[in-house]
C-alpha cells in the first residue's frame, strides 16, 4: 500500500550538557566527555496510508510535541528519517507565528512560507480572519495575544493554505467549546477529502472522534501502534491504573522512565572531536616552535 508518510526508525537526541562552552571542553573534547544527552526519542517507526486520521497519544514529557515537530519538518532527527508525500503544515500554538509582527503580518507571512503568492493571500485573507475571530485584533503585535488566540489564528492560517498533511498539536485545548467543536467540524472536513491528519492531544474522547489510527508514545518509544479504538482503549487503561497510584509512586516512576532517556555516550552529527583534535594539534605545534626557537636563541649565543 503507497504510504502517506513514513517514519522510519526516529530518534532524537538532545545533547543537555550544562557546561557544554568550556574552553577545555572546546579544545580538548576527546580528553574526558562529561557530555550527558536526552533521547527524546529512540527508534520510532510507522506507515500513514493517505486519508488517515492519526492521533498521538502519550503522558506529559512522553515526546508527542518532538515527533510532531519532527513531522511538520520544524526540527530534523537525529538519526532514521521521516517521508512525507505533499506539504506539511504544523498548528502548535504560537509555532511558526513572529510575537514582534501584528496578525495582519503574521498571516502573509505564514501564506508566502507555505508557497501563496500576493493575489492568493489577498484571496483567502478574510476567510483566514473570520476564522480565527480575531477581527479587532488584526493590527495588534500578536505578542500582546493570549495563547488561545494565537492558537486559533495558527489554525486558521493552516486550514486555509490547503496542505495535504495537517499536523495540529494541542491547539484545540485552549480556547472555548465553541471554537474547539468548529476547528473539530474543520478538520473533519479535512479527512472527507482524503487528507491526512496527525492530531496531538490529551483529549481521549476527542482522539476517538476524530482519528482512525493511533500512535502512543511512551518516555519516547512507540508502545503501540495502530487502529484507534484499540490503542486508545490501551492507553485509557494504562492512565487508569496510574492515577489510581499514590502520587509518590508516580512520581518516582516517572523519574526512573525519565533517568533511562539519559546517555552519556553519543556521537553527535557536528564535528567537535575533529575539531578539538585540529585545536590540539594547532597548540602542540606552536608549542614545539616556540621550544625550538628558544633552542635556536639559546645556540646562537653559545
Ligand atoms: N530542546 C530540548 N532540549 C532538551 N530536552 C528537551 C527539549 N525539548 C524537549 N525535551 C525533552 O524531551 C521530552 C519530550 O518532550 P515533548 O515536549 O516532546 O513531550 P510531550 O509529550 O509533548 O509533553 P507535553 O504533553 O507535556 O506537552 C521531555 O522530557 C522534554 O523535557
Amino acid at each position: 500500500m503507497e504510504y502517506k508518510v513514513k517514519v522510519e526508525n526516529v530518534s532524537k537526541v538532545y545533547n543537555i550538557t550544562r557546561n557544554k562552552k568550556k574552553l577545555w571542553k572546546i579544545l580538548f573534547p576527546f580528553l574526558e566527555d562529561r557530555s550527558e544527552y536526552f533521547q527524546a526519542l529512540k527508534g520510532v517507526s510507522f506507515d500513514v496510508e493517505p486519508g488517515d486520521s492519526v492521533g498521538i497519544v502519550g503522558l506529559n514529557g512522553s515526546g508527542k510535541s518532538t515527533l510532531s515537530n519532527l513531522l511538520g519538518g520544524v526540527s530534523e532527527p537525529s538519526s532514521g528519517s521521516i517521508h512525507v508525500n505533499g506539504r506539511a503544515s504544523l498548528i502548535a500554538i504560537s509555532a511558526g507565528l513572529n510575537n514582534e509582527l501584528t496578525g495582519e503580518e503574521n498571516i502573509r507571512m505564514k501564506c508566502l512560507m507555505h508557497g501563496l503568492n500576493e493575489k492568493e493571500i489577498d484571496a483567502v485573507y478574510d476567510d483566514i480572519v473570520a476564522f480565527s475571530e480575531l477581527e479587532d485584533f488584526m493590527n495588534q503585535p500578536i505578542k500582546s495575544y493570549s495563547s488561545g488566540m494565537k492558537s486559533r489564528l495558527g489554525f486558521a492560517i493552516a486550514v486555509h493554505t490547503d496542505p495535504d498533511v495537517l499536523i495540529v498539536d494541542e491547539a484545540l485545548s485552549v480556547g472555548d467549546d465553541t471554537f474547539a467543536n468548529k476547528c473539530i467540524r474543520k478538520m473533519e472536513e479535512f479527512r472527507r477529502s482524503g487528507k491526512t491528519i496527525f492530531f496531538v492531544s490529551h483529549s481521549i474522547p476527542q482522539i476517538q472522534q476524530m482519528c482512525n489510527k493511533a500512535v502512543w508514545i511512551h518516555y519516547g518509544e512507540l508502545r503501540e501502534y495502530g487502529d484507534a479504538v484499540p490503542v486508545v482503549g490501551l492507553y485509557a487503561r494504562f492512565i487508569r491504573g496510574y492515577n489510581e497510584k499514590p502520587k509518590h509512586i508516580q512520581q518516582r516512576y516517572k523519574k526512573e522512565m525519565i533517568s533511562r532517556q539519559k546517555i552519556d555516550q553519543y556521537a553527535e552529527k557536528n564535528d567537535d572531536t575533529k575539531l578539538g583534535l585540529l585545536n590540539a594539534l594547532l597548540l602542540g605545534a606552536t608549542g614545539i616552535s616556540i621550544v625550538v626557537a628558544a633552542y635556536l636563541q639559546l645556540a646562537g649565543h653559545l
